[in-house]
C-alpha cells in the first residue's frame, strides 16, 4: 500500500507567548499542498526503512516514520512489523512540514491498516508526541491552528483559483533557532479575521514573524519576496520557519528563478 504524504503552508505565523515548557504558543492557518513523498508500507515485514530521492539528514532509526510505527507499538502490542519504503520529494527543513507529513500519514494508516479504531482526536495527540506540525496532517484540511499547532479550526479557504509557486533556495534554518530569535508578542488583529478577507488583501494585513530575523540572516530570501511582486504575485511569504518561499499568483501567472521551484 502506498500512501502520498502532502506538505503544508503557513498563511501568517505570530508567535504569541513562551510557555514553561519550553515551547512557543502560535497563531497560524495551515494550508495543505500536493507537493508530496511518497510512503510504501508492507507487512507483514522485518522492520525496516528505506528511502530514495531527496538525503534525508540523520540515522534511518530516527526517521519519524519509524518513530510513528513505534509510538503505536508500544500502545498496540499486536501491530506486526512492516517493511517502509519512502521517496522523499518534499524539501526538508523548508518550513513545509514534509518529516511531520510522513509521521501523520504513517500514524492514519497503521490506524487503518490494523485497525486500532483510534479516533481522530486520539491520532492527533499521537501526532503532537512527535511534532508540533504533526497533529496538523491528521486533519489536513485548512485550519487556524493555535497552542503548538495541535488546537486547530477548520476554515474556508481554497485557493485552487490561483497559481501557488514555492521556492526552495537549499537553505537549511533551524526551527529552534529561529524561535529564539523572536520576542512573542500577541498580534493586534487576529488570524481568524484576516483570513477570511479577499487574498488581494492579505498582503497588508498578514505576515510570518519569522521573516524579520530570517530574511536578516538570508537577505535573498527577502530578495525571492520582492522579486515575487514584481512578478505579479498578489501575497506572497516565507513558509513556517523557512526558508520555502510561497507566491500567489494569478492563474496565467509564472515566475523566473534560477532556484529550485514548484508549481501548484
Ligand atoms: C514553525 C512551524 C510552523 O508551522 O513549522 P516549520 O517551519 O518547522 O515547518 C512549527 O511550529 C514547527 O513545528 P516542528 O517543525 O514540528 O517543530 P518541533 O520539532 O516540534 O520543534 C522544534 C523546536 O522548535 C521550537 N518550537 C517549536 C514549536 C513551537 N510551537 N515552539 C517552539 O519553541 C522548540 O525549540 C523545539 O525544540
Ligand atoms: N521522514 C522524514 N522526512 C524529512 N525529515 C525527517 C524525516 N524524519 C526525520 N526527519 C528530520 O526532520 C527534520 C526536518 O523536518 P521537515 O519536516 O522536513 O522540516 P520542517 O520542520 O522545516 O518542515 C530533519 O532534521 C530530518 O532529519
Amino acid at each position: 500500500m502506498i500512501v502520498f504524504p502532502n506538505c503544508k503552508i503557513n498563511l501568517g505565523l505570530h508567535i504569541v507567548r513562551k510557555r514553561t515548557d519550553g515551547f512557543h504558543d502560535l497563531e497560524t492557518v495551515f494550508y495543505p499542498l500536493q507537493l508530496t513523498d511518497a510512503l510504501e508500507v508492507l507487512s507483514p515485514g522485518t522492520l525496516q526503512f528505506h528511502s530514495s530521492g531527496i538525503a534525508i539528514p540523520g540515522a534511518p532509526e530516527d526517521n519519524l516514520c519509524l518513530k510513528a510505527w513505534h509510538l503505536l507499538k508500544k500502545d498496540f502490542p499486536a501491530i506486526p512489523a512492516i517493511d517502509i519504503h519512502l521517496h522523499k520529494h518534499i524539501p526538508i527543513g523548508a518550513g513545509l512540514g514534509g518529516g511531520s507529513a510522513d509521521a501523520a500519514f504513517m500514524l492514519v494508516h497503521l490506524n487503518q491498516r490494523f485497525q486500532l479504531e483510534l479516533s481522530q482526536e486520539r491520532l492527533v495527540a499521537y501526532a503532537a508526541i512527535l511534532g508540533s506540525d504533526c497533529p496538523f496532517f491528521v486533519i489536513n484540511q485548512p485550519c487556524y491552528a493555535t497552542g503548538r499547532g495541535e488546537i486547530m479550526e477548520p476554515v474556508t479557504l481554497d485557493l485552487k483559483a490561483w497559481t501557488i509557486i514555492l521556492v526552495y533556495p537549499d537553505i537549511h534554518v533551524n526551527t529552534g533557532w529561529a524561535f529564539k530569535q523572536l520576542t512573542p508578542k500577541e498580534p493586534e488583529v487576529s488570524l481568524k479575521e484576516v483570513i477570511k478577507r479577499p487574498v488581494e488583501e492579505w498582503k497588508g494585513l498578514m505576515k510570518n514573524d519569522f521573516e524579520v530575523p530570517i530574511f536578516e540572516a538570508h537577505p535573498e530570501l527577502a530578495g525571492i519576496k520582492a522579486k515575487m511582486y514584481q512578478q505579479g504575485a498578489v501575497y506572497a511569504t516565507m513558509s513556517g520557519s523557512g526558508s520555502a518561499m510561497v507566491g500567489i499568483f494569478p492563474k496565467a501567472g509564472n515566475f523566473k528563478t534560477d532556484y529550485k521551484s514548484f508549481v501548484i
